[in-house]
């Protein structure tokens, strides 16, 4: 418990001394003067570094006033966090698993620096669509070999963060630094990926100093937008706006994500601070209620993927027990050596050496064999996920080609339109005939796509029968191999006999190397064929894009209803777009859902200040009515007649004033709604 005492004036005051109590603030942990960073570090950072060895992602970030030594704070627990993590690796069972990756910024003036690499210009920061975090890109993340490569890396990045003397601090830190390391292991469903993030922020900083107001504009922007995600983060409100700041955009997934996250607020005792050091507590406080929801993060690999992963494991194993057996036999003493060496005959060596050899061919036989398996598993494997993608491709043909026709294509009649939907698509009722021939086609087009799943069941299942027969075989295989190595102990007495271990180990190293090699090349693989299939489908979403546009602009004009300028640009804009993409696909402009081209007539809109309209957003008292004196632009490939709802009876387009959405209302007295 932390006890802010109430100023010396307001405790004279007998009045407001009932009302004015000390403040008492109750955190996990407070830290007096005296306090060590070990003690820091203990309390508050060795969990977190255990729990990224165990794929959880943990955060630290130093919050509080400039001077307020957050600085201090984060620079211990940075090079212990960083020496704590490589020594564990270290004592674990397999630490050649492990692989850590650090990366080093700075936000200084909402720009984004790489510390690890400060030439780099500006990074610009990306979301990535979904729920991810988004991503700096073009940012270095440099691969830590050891702790000493680390306090190096560490060292660079301090001396290129941005500092500055300040009335509180001679060595201000003037942006927020945030240094990620990532552990990565490999596991048998993939990879488990554990991160740690430690973020020191810059104070915020009153002076005023000309020079430093953008600074401090800018610290104290995104401090501000951190304290509001903290504040709706510990309230429980559903929405958090991130997007106010870099800093807040980057701390998302510390903040309220799957992050095990600690703050350590920094106050200062002296009486002058006293209102940032309220400030602080509170804000401390607050964040102190926020829960997340933390989850061992695994990046989980395609099956064939994760058994290139176990193969490699296993015999990275078998290589450090075949080593550990070589280790016992050198730390043998000489004399025993001598003395073994002395007892055995000329006729026992020879025996000796003959079996060894025998040995040596059996074990390399069965290994080699037990290889051969192994990669023909994979291959199988590899094979299957090939025909699961295969699979998924007919069914998304099935289930395309029958959607069209069961529903879009379907006629159906809905009030305010004279045209069936089908009719409306087709433009106009000549072209029946060319519904049926695609109907037709359709129908051959599923009828393919069940014959060409049915073949791919088949192979799915001959292959996994043929899977279950060599993974049978594979057991048998390894029951000898290591029956064979088991023969080994008795007999590791010699310089050939440890040869020969020598062999089996390396044997099993190239072996090794070998596969992780395969394995990157068949992830790769498998990543383009998967975004092949992505792309086929945004390709089909396009297309029913283009397809609802096109219908929603014949409604529009059979209503009479015009274009605003800004939809019009917005048409072009996509259509530009689709005959980019179009041309760069196949180098020529022959999509056969292109939109209709956008006459220049469109832009004869006048504006008149009328109150008239009904609907939603005729309340707004800024906006007018837009009345609609032109013609829609020519639809292709048909240009349609024009419909009784033309001009006369224009519907209104209503603009609200709160924000700039557009609403369709229907047109007064007419009782057929717009579509
Ligand atoms: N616990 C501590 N023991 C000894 N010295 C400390 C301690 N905390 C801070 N200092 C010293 O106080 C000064 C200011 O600390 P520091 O730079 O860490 O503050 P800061 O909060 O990071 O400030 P800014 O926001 O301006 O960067 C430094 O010289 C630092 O070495």
């Amino acid at each position: 418990m932390l006890v802010l005492e109430e100023e010396a004036d307001s405790r004279r005051d007998v009045l407001r001394q009932r009302r004015l109590n000390d403040k008492h603030y109750v955190y996990d942990r407070v830290f007096g003067e005296e306090s060590t960073q070990e003690e820091v570090y203990e309390a508050v950072c060795a969990p977190l570094v255990g729990d990224t060895l165990k794929g959880i992602a943990g955060a630290i970030f130093a919050y509080g006033a400039t001077g307020a030594g957050k600085t201090h704070t984060m620079t211990g627990l940075m090079s212990r966090a960083l020496s704590h993590l490589f020594t564990s690796i270290a004592e674990s069972d397999l630490p050649d698993a492990y692989e850590v990756k650090m990366s080093y910024i700075e936000i200084y003036n909402e720009n984004i620096r790489d510390l690890l690499n400060p030439s780099l210009g500006p990074l610009e920061l990306r979301d990535e669509g979904g729920n991810g975090p988004p991503v700096v890109s073009g940012l270095s993340e440099v691969r830590a070999t050891d702790a000493a490569h680390v306090a190096e890396l560490l060292a660079r990045g301090d001396r290129a963060r941005t500092a500055e003397a300040t009335h509180a601090n001679q060595q201000s830190s003037r942006g927020h630094a945030l240094l990620s390391v990532s552990v990565s292991k490999s596991v048998s469903q993939g990879v488990q990926r554990g991160r740690l993030f430690l973020i020191d922020l810059a104070g915020s900083e009153r002076a005023g100093l000309r020079a430093r107001r953008l600074e401090g504009a800018h610290i104290n922007r995104s401090l501000l937008a951190l304290g509001n995600c903290i504040m709706a983060l510990s309230g429980g409100a559903r929405y958090v706006n991130y997007r106010d700041s870099k800093l807040t955009r980057l701390l998302r997934e510390v903040l309220g994500g799957r992050c095990r996250t600690a703050m350590v607020a920094h106050v200062s005792p002296a009486a002058p601070h006293r209102d940032t050091t309220r400030s602080t507590l509170h804000y401390a406080q607050r964040a102190s209620n926020i829960t997340n929801k933390v989850e061992r993060e695994l990046i989980e690999t395609p099956m064939h993927l994760s058994q290139y992963r176990s193969v490699i494991n296993e015999l990275r194993e078998e290589i450090a027990r075949l080593k550990t057996k070589m280790k016992d036999d050198r730390s043998r003493n000489k004399e025993d050596q001598q003395k073994i060496d002395e007892s055995i005959t000329k006729e026992e060596s020879e025996e000796n050496t003959a079996h060894l050899k025998s040995l040596r061919e059996a074990i390399v036989s069965t290994f080699k064999q037990q290889m051969r398996l192994r990669r023909r598993l994979m291959e199988l494997d590899s094979n299957l996920l090939g025909l699961a993608l295969d699979a998924e491709r007919q069914h998304a043909a099935i289930s395309h080609w029958e959607a069209r026709f069961n529903r879009l294509y379907k006629p159906i009649s809905f009030t305010g339109s004279r045209l069936s939907t089908q009719q409306s698509y087709r433009g106009g009722t000549g072209s029946v005939n060319s519904v049926g021939s695609e109907r037709a086609e359709a129908e051959i087009a599923v009828e393919q796509a069940w014959a060409e799943l049915a073949a791919v069941e088949r192979e799915q299942e001959a292959a996994r029968s043929e899977r279950h027969r060599v993974e049978r075989q594979l057991e048998q295989v390894r029951l000898r191999g290591a029956q064979l190595e088991q023969e080994l102990p008795a007999h590791i007495e010699s310089g050939p006999e440890r040869e020969v271990l020598a062999l089996v180990c390396r044997v099993h190293e190239l072996e090794a190397d070998k596969l992780a090699l395969q394995g990157e090349r068949a992830a790769r693989a498998h990543e383009l064929r998967r975004r092949d299939l992505a792309l086929q489908r945004r390709d089909a979403q396009r297309r029913l894009t283009d397809e609802i546009i096109t219908r929603q602009r014949r409604a529009l004009e059979e209503f009479g209803v015009g274009v605003q300028p800004d939809l019009s640009q917005l048409y072009e804009l996509y259509q530009q777009e689709i005959h980019a993409s179009t041309y760069t696909e196949t180098n020529e402009y022959s999509s056969p859902y292109r939109l209709p081209p956008i006459s220049s007539s469109v832009s004869e809109i006048t504006w008149s200040e009328s109150s008239s309209g009904s609907g939603r957003g005729s309340s707004s008292g800024s906006g007018g009515t837009l009345a609609l004196d032109h013609h829609l632009p020519q639809l292709a490939p048909t240009p349609r007649p024009r419909t009784r709802y033309s001009r006369a009876s224009a519907s209104t387009l209503k603009r609200y004033s709160s924000d700039d959405s557009l609403v369709v209302t229907a047109p007064r007295g007419n009782d057929r709604a717009a579509p």
